[in-house]
């Protein structure tokens, strides 16, 4: 039995103010036991989000770590800094890193290794293109980015995907539950080729998750959860997400 994972991808947005409403408005709900949460909020609010979080069971990630744990690479956060700062997850190889900052499969790999021997709980994101869609090039894009982003480490224990549809991601076009479940199934599918332990591997949809769309999606056998952007931003539409999957 899969344990739930919600979780949240804060992005680039939010003040040390208005991020403290929107934590204060979580940590007054009562979390459901069945369920995991984590935040992921900038490098930079890490500190206050830690902080605020550590007599709950809200665990908090980065968006992002190095691929090297020390050196000359200005402007990168280590993976075992993050660690040492309090953070449990890491999310890696999210669509907007893999487009805006042109992110390999190989060099994800490498900051999954960097994370994994830190110990941080990785969460790898995949997903195709709308084109790469209607091309009927889906699965062979997934299947691609797995191989690739995983290279070594698609065993390691705690490793969770996130399957995120480019063409859903902000866009308020949520892949259909069947559509989801049809590539959570494929992934599973190819975790078990890779390697991995797949019916222990969570695999987390995401690309514009709402209150109202969740329950649908977590119906469906291989959705363990959700990698939430802009429905996380808001207490209430999280904490509703959160208690769908409980
Ligand atoms: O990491 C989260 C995803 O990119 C989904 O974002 P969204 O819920 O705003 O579509």
């Amino acid at each position: 039995m899969r344990r739930p994972l919600i979780a949240g991808n804060w992005k680039m947005h939010g003040s040390r103010d208005s991020i403290g409403i929107l934590l204060g408005g979580l940590l007054a709900q009562k979390l459901p036991e069945s369920v995991d949460v984590a935040v992921c909020p900038v490098y930079v609010h890490l500190d206050q989000v830690v902080a605020a979080c550590s007599d709950s069971d809200l665990r908090v990630g980065a968006q992002d770590c190095s691929h090297v744990d020390q050196g000359a690479y200005t402007g990168d956060v280590a993976a075992s800094m993050l660690r040492e700062l309090g953070c449990h997850w890491v999310i890696l190889g999210h669509s907007e890193r893999r487009s805006y900052h042109a992110e390999s499969d190989a060099l994800i790999a490498a900051k999954l290794a960097a994370a994994l021997a830190a110990g941080l709980a990785p969460i790898v994101c995949v997903g195709e293109t709308r084109e790469q869609r209607e091309a009927g090039e889906a699965e062979a894009v997934v299947a691609r980015q797995l191989r690739g982003s995983l290279e070594g480490a698609s065993s390691a224990a705690g490793l969770v995907i996130a399957y995120e549809p480019v063409w859903a991601i902000g866009t308020g076009l949520t892949a259909t539950p069947e559509q989801a479940q049809q590539m959570h199934a494929f992934i599973r599918e190819q975790m078990t080729g890779l390697g991995a332990n797949a019916d222990e591997t969570r695999i987390l949809y995401g690309g514009s998750v709402k209150p109202d769309n969740a329950g649908e999606l977590f119906a469906q056998a291989d959705i363990d959860g959700a990698l939430v952007g802009g429905a996380a931003l808001k207490a209430e539409d999280f904490s509703a997400i959160i208690a769908a999957a409980g």
